[in-house]
């Protein structure tokens, strides 16, 4: 597992701030059958820092990914992106039958022809070129992420979107995967923006944390909390359920229609558990 040293974490985090926006939002929101999935999203990803989204089922995690990279709609707010910016985008299900006989060589130059010389680059980088010709439904579920985040990198993209890289992933394979990301962006430069599930991983392998429960409940720098002896105990051995853990502040509700509302001043920390919007917690 990559340790964050806060040093150096701290030096590419300047770095970063200096850095160009490669996407982002303002204000994004997405109202669908009356109903506001996300609402009031800021959102900023610079060259080469990597920023995660977390938060429950429901939350909007693939809304706001899919709304950023204009697969979905907006109803408020707007996109930044940009031109020139190329995004490589790993999506959370492929649209692609894995019963069907399809072998990895097939799979990465299904949507966009690319030179074979390339095709093997791709893979190589993700140390999955011995892949070449195998039926993609024999893979691992590590060995497939692996293909898919080649099959971005096909397109030489400036920015990596990946929602949940590591799902079906055992947790080792989890750690090497983030231990892989933070490689190619070390690599490439780029910027990465991936969703998570699970906090305790994600947050070693992170630059900037949003929690997305149908807004933005709460953002941070694990970058500080890693230097706190609470970081320790909160994130070491035991952390299986940092999500619960993860202790932010909350000045509000959620109400059973999906509305935030004051919560009159009493802040407190809690369990992001169920939808965004099955009522207040
Ligand atoms: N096109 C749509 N029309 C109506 N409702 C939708 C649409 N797309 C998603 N939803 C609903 O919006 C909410 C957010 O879904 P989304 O998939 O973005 O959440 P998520 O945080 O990615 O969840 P998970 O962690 O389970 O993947 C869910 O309640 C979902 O049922």
């Amino acid at each position: 597992m990559n340790q964050i040293i806060p040093e150096a974490h701290e030096k590419r985090r300047s770095a970063a701030a200096e850095a160009e926006i490669l996407l982002g939002c303002h204000g994004l929101g997405v109202r669908r059958d009356g109903r506001w999935l996300i609402r009031d999203v800021d959102l900023e990803v610079r060259r080469g820092e990597i920023v995660s989204i977390v938060g429950p089922n429901g939350g909007g995690k693939t809304t706001l990914i899919k709304t950023l990279l204009g697969i979905e709609r907006p109803s408020a707010g707007h996109i930044v992106r940009p031109r020139g910016v190329k995004l490589g985008y790993v999506p959370q299900r492929l649209a692609v039958d894995r019963t069907m006989p399809l072998s990895v060589e097939r799979l990465m130059t299904l949507v966009r022809r690319a030179p074979r010389a390339d095709v093997a680059a791709a893979l190589e980088e993700t140390a999955v070129a011995h892949l070449l010709r195998r039926p993609v439904q024999e893979l691992s579920g590590g060995e497939f992420q692996r293909v898919l985040i080649s099959r971005a990198l096909l397109g030489k993209p400036d920015m990596l979107v990946l929602d949940e890289p590591v799902q079906s992933v055992d947790f080792s394979g989890q750690v090497d995967l983030y231990r892989l990301i933070a490689s190619l962006r070390d690599l490439h430069g780029c910027g990465v923006l991936m969703v998570s599930h699970d906090l305790h991983v994600v947050m070693r392998a992170t630059d900037r944390v949003l929690c997305l429960a149908g807004h933005v409940c709460c953002t941070g720098e694990p970058g500080d909390v890693s230097r706190s002896p609470e970081y320790m105990r909160l994130f070491g051995p035991q952390a299986a359920d940092t999500l619960a853990i993860y202790a932010h502040k909350h000045d509000h509700v959620h109400t059973p229609s999906g509305e935030v509302v004051p919560a009159h001043g009493h802040d407190h920390d809690h369990h992001h558990h169920g939808h965004a919007g099955e009522g207040g917690h």
